[in-house]
């Protein structure tokens, strides 16, 4: 069966924008929660956004290593639909807050990611994304798909570099259950372009 491609935008941070790229066809927003980022969102500012999202449009939460207590008071004010942990955290942290969660894990050319996603075999997805050393994630910085085994045991959510001009060539090379940007639709760090996430959200659906 020929299954259209799920859309994360990642790294929105206000309610028009938030809004604007679920009407352009976005199936899930990303809200970062890690304050090195510039895409960091305080919890007023999620509120804001999570307010401004149509029915049927999926919240996802990013962590990195966040403290579990913190994490637990969050989630008594925000309704996120579902955790991405995006740094060192083990299986029993991500289960451990009742909620759908997704793995991410940067690729190196030796990780294992059959045995890595055996190893988080009750998440809804692994995110692969590049490995970039001291930098968790968001860089923009794509890596070597073909990395990538086809029998990976979970949902396949590709990100790390992707953007509208090689969007098109990753879903037709890899096949993901989803893909998840941030970088390749901003213009500048931090700042969502929202010409780019259309033509990021036509490209990928049209590969
Ligand atoms: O977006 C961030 O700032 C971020 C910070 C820390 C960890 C992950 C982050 N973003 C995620 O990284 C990947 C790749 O992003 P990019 O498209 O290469 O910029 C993606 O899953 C973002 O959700």
């Amino acid at each position: 069966m020929n299954q259209q491609v799920r859309i994360k935008i990642c790294g929105l941070r206000d309610p028009a924008t938030a809004r604007a790229a679920a009407q352009m066809g976005a199936d899930a927003i990303g809200l970062v929660f890690y304050e090195p980022s510039p895409r960091n969102v305080s919890v007023e500012e999620a509120k804001a956004v999570l307010a401004a999202l149509p029915a049927f449009v999926t919240s996802v939460g990013l962590f990195v290593n966040a403290d579990p207590d913190w994490l637990r008071d969050l989630l008594q004010v925000l309704p996120l639909d579902l955790l991405q942990f995006h740094g060192d955290e083990s299986p029993e942290y991500c289960r451990s807050f009742g909620k759908p969660w997704i793995k991410a894990v940067r690729v190196k050319q030796d990780t294992n990611l059959i045995e890595y996603a055996a190893q988080f075999h009750d998440a809804r997805g692994l995110l692969v994304d590049a490995f970039v050393e001291g930098t968790p994630g968001g860089t923009g910085e794509a890596f070597d798909w073909s990395l990538i085994p086809e029998d990976l045991p979970l949902p396949l959510i590709l990100s790390g570099g992707l953007n509208p001009g090689n969007v098109s060539e990753a879903v037709a090379a890899v096949a993901p259950w989803a893909v998840d940007v941030s970088s390749g639709v901003e213009s500048t760090r931090g700042v969502k372009d929202l010409n780019k996430v259309a033509q990021f959200i036509k490209a990928a659906r049209h590969a």
